[in-house]
């Protein structure tokens, strides 16, 4: 975790696809009364397309170029900002030291286990392009188990975790505000 004296004035929220970021990060800046951006909002009102559509037409890799360059845009201009993350990004690159090393900057990762994820995802697969394709909730299961052990390895080098089970957007809000 950094030592700062200087007072925290983003907040980058992180973690596996379903996770919450999107929701908890809109509730949070809200509630803070700052501004919210979300990484995979931003990249497709850039590109004018989908993500899904963005990966089809240009594949993964192109994405994840992309997806870089908008999180270094996203970093460099922030003050009283919540930004939330697409669920692959501290994963890619030097991602996570950027977003460790962004001055004033605090990452959190809403952490949550593969059964829940499993139970929220299946659902919302179908516009979510690394999921879509699987065709019943133990195939996701499986995958997302050996997926998010990968991912971990970048997820826990966040400053705080938090756990995200069982808990509204305004709970998490209030842990997230109530950390030290
Ligand atoms: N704390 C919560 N309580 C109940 N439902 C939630 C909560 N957080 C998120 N959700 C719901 O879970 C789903 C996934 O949430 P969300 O899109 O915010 O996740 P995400 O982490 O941004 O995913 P992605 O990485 O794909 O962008 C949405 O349907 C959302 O409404
Ligand atoms: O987990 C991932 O790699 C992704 C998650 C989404 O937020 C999008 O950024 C995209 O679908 C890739
Ligand atoms: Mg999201």
């Amino acid at each position: 975790m950094k030592i700062s004296k200087e007072p925290i004035s983003n907040i980058v929220l992180l973690g596996y696809m379903g996770s919450g970021k999107t929701t908890v990060g809109q509730e949070l800046a809200l509630q803070m009364s700052w501004r919210h951006l979300d990484l995979d909002d931003y990249i497709e009102s850039k590109k004018k397309m989908t993500i899904s559509q963005i990966i089809e037409s240009k594949g993964i890799l192109f994405f994840r170029k992309l997806e870089q360059t908008c999180l270094i845009e996203l970093l460099e201009g922030a003050e009283q900002t919540v930004i939330s993350l697409g669920g692959g990004t501290p994963c890619y690159y030097d991602n996570m030291k950027l977003i460790i090393e962004a001055p004033h900057t605090r990452s959190i990762y809403l952490r949550a286990n593969v059964p829940f994820l499993t139970y929220r995802l299946f659902p919302e697969k179908a516009h979510r392009p690394l999921i879509a394709a699987t065709t019943s909730e133990e195939n996701l299961a499986e995958f997302i188990g050996k997926h998010l052990l990968e991912r971990s390895v970048f997820y826990n080098q966040a400053d705080f975790t938090i756990d995200v089970q069982g808990k509204s957007p305004e709970l998490l809000v209030r842990e997230i505000t109530g950390l030290g």
